[in-house]
């Protein structure tokens, strides 16, 4: 089919799914649109509106957007503003929605209904989508749909967005136009009391009103929340998780290593001598191929996340951990911002707009980079794997997975110090009790667990395809380049820009240890904090001579590092703001490079320092 006229507008109707958080909206918008946003059992994923298409089986095809989840109408945090200047059309470049799509957790109606009505009153019409009726269900919770609909005004569809139930139902109403219901007259305005007896009377008429059981999750949560107990649990799966990620990924990790030993290898024999095989064997092979070998292990650590996500415990984990965090000035509602961090600080960053005090959601931006992402994991495999020993202490815990806890640990307990200091040296209104929900505990799904791995290994491998490969193949470019002169007798890449710029760089390195192969890797760095072991790779392929050059990297090191320069990179690394695409986030965020730069000045000083003093200290323990 050919298109005659382009659209500059999107034209046709705009429909826009609204509802509390966690209800199932993104669900429902993945399954609509067949988009892949994410979805995770805690409230507050969603932070921004997202768009899709939902064709209808009349064959039309509508625009929908996914909104952050909200209470009410009176917005609290950025995020929830999103969606009220949304429904008012006061959002930039964008028309009021046509049709507003409620989404209802049939588990929890007393709360979610009053939401329906305070979209009425904005005068906007309105379907609902009883979601997570599976889970109603399973609680002998029988809501008549009917009846429901009667008692609004409104078409109302049941629906479980996981299991795709009665999307069918929802895709035809979408698409006649003619059913959907009229604008609603904008009457008095009411207030909140009245719309909670309102939603009282609803439930009373269809028999909803009486007292809810106690829930598996209730008695799981008597556990999971105790106050002695739950601390426990916390410990041991986090504890658990560092031990997985060191000793599930020997035998994958060791399959990567050999592979690309033996492409190194093959190809260097097979192409004559020259600058070409150096780029291909000592830039691509050895540099890209050093990250790729920390795949499986970054594939560990999210398939722990996700599960912990998909479950419903991590609201439950914010809730263990808010008197600590209160202790330092943050609330509970830091957490999450703060946990997603641990994948990458850029989704942290983004998700702290669902923090309603602006002190609260700076600090939180500031903090966030301490969280020791998913970038940084490759850095410390090697290292780890470099130089501390693979031995068992009591009761089987490996050191190497212990000495990886205590350096995540290290980046929280740094967070938790600089957001002490921070409240001590900024005003702001006492931070109140959390309020967050407890999502009731779901069994994550194969499918989700998988696409989520799926997605996070695209990543990875997009960035080892993209800049890592780029910024490598530059590297061993200026490494390359000048060549020696007549009667040289070092390595080549001594006499190169990239042995200059190193040993520039080292002047300012070699108090903490550094020497001039390191200060240079970290220039690359900057990029991608993995680009640093590409970057070493290569330079340490191009520094060998003769026949070693094909030898992995984390042996290398261990020859030519003593174990304080290894303690004093790891200290590094914990700190230093290693990543521009992450500066860029917080001068989105916080609109302007005020904050960013003092991030970089504080961050980079906090990690000299600690360079400094770990060096120090560890070459005098060792004499
Ligand atoms: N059992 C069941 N679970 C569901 C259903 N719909 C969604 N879920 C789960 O509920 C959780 C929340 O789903 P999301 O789609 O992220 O919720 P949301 O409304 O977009 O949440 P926010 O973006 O935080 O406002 C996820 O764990 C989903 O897998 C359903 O109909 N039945
Ligand atoms: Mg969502």
């Amino acid at each position: 089919m050919n298109e005659a006229v382009i659209h500059l507008h999107p034209a046709g109707p705009l429909l826009a799914l609204v509802g509390n958080p966690n209800c199932g909206k993104t669900a429902l918008f993945n399954r609509l649109t067949g988009s892949r946003q994410k979805v995770a059992n805690y409230a507050g994923v969603t932070v921004e509106r997202k768009e899709g298409r939902v064709q209808t089986p009349q064959g039309k095809s509508l625009r929908l957007l996914d909104l952050p989840g909200t209470y009410s109408l009176y917005p609290r945090s950025p995020d929830e503003r999103v969606t009220c200047d949304v429904l008012a059309g006061r959002a930039i470049g964008e028309k009021r929605p046509d049709l507003v799509v409620c989404v209802l957790d049939a588990t929890n109606l007393r709360r979610n209904l009053r939401l329906v009505l305070a979209v009425q009153r904005m005068g906007l019409p309105c379907v609902v989508a009883l979601n997570m009726a599976d889970l109603a269900a399973k609680r002998g919770l029988h809501i008549d749909t009917e009846k429901m609909s009667r008692a609004l005004g409104v078409p109302v569809v049941r629906t479980v967005a996981t299991k795709g139930e009665g999307l069918d139902d929802l895709r035809a109403l979408l698409g006649q136009r003619e059913d959907w219901p009229a604008v609603p007259a904008q009457g008095e305005p009411s207030t909140d009391p009245q719309d909670q007896a309102r939603v009282n009377a609803l439930l009373h008429e269809l028999g909803l009103d009486q007292q809810t059981p106690e829930l598996p999750s209730d008695q799981l949560d008597r556990f999971v929340l105790h106050p002695v107990l739950g601390p426990v649990l916390l410990a041991v799966l986090l504890f658990f998780l560092f031990q997985a990620v060191f000793s599930w990924a020997e035998p994958p990790k060791d399959l990567i290593e050999a592979s690309i030993a033996w492409l190194g290898t093959e190809v260097g024999s097979l192409m004559p001598e020259g600058w070409l095989r150096s780029l291909v064997v000592d830039g691509l092979i050895a540099g890209v191929g050093g990250v790729l070998v920390f795949l499986p292990q970054i594939l560990i650590l999210f398939f722990f996340i996700l599960v912990l996500e998909e479950s419903g415990y991590l609201p439950r984990a914010a809730f263990l951990l808010d008197r600590i965090m209160g202790s330092v000035g943050l609330s509970g509602r830091s957490f999450i911002p703060l946990l997603s961090s641990f994948a990458c600080a850029i989704p942290g960053i983004m998700a702290t707009r669902s923090i309603a005090n602006p002190r609260d959601r700076l600090v939180t931006i500031l903090i966030a980079p301490m969280m020791t992402c998913s970038a940084r994991l490759p850095v410390y495999a090697l290292l780890i794997g470099a130089f501390v020993p693979q031995r068992q202490l009591w009761g089987g815990i490996q050191l190497q997975g212990l000495v990886l806890f205590a350096l995540y640990l290290a980046g929280i307990v740094g967070a938790m110090a600089v957001a002490w200091v921070l409240k001590r040296f900024t005003s702001g209104q006492q931070t109140r009790p959390l309020m967050m929900e407890l999502p009731s505990y779901h069994w994550p799904h194969p499918r989700n667990i998988a696409i989520g791995l799926w997605q996070r290994a695209v990543i990875f491998l997009r960035r080892v395809g993209g800049i890592i490969l780029v910024l490598t193949l530059l590297l061993w470019l200026l490494a390359s380049f000048p060549g020696p002169p007549e009667g040289a007798t070092g390595p080549a890449i001594q006499y190169s820009f990239a042995g200059m710029l190193g040993r520039g760089l080292a002047v300012i390195f070699e108090p903490i240890g550094f020497n001039w192969q390191i200060s240079l890797a970290l220039v690359p760095g900057l990029a991608a904090r993995e680009i640093a072991i590409s970057a070493l790779g290569t330079v340490y392929a191009l520094a060998a001579t003769g026949e070693d050059t094909a030898q992995a990297l984390a042996p290398l090191i261990a020859q030519s590092w003593g174990l304080p320069t290894a303690f004093s990179l790891l200290a590094w690394f914990v700190f230093a703001p290693q990543c521009v695409a992450t500066l860029a986030a917080v001068r989105r965020e916080t609109g302007g490079m005020k904050i960013p730069l003092i991030m970089v000045g504080y961050l980079f000083g906090l990690a000299y320092l600690a360079s400094y003093a770990t060096f120090h200290i560890s070459r005098w323990i060792l004499g």
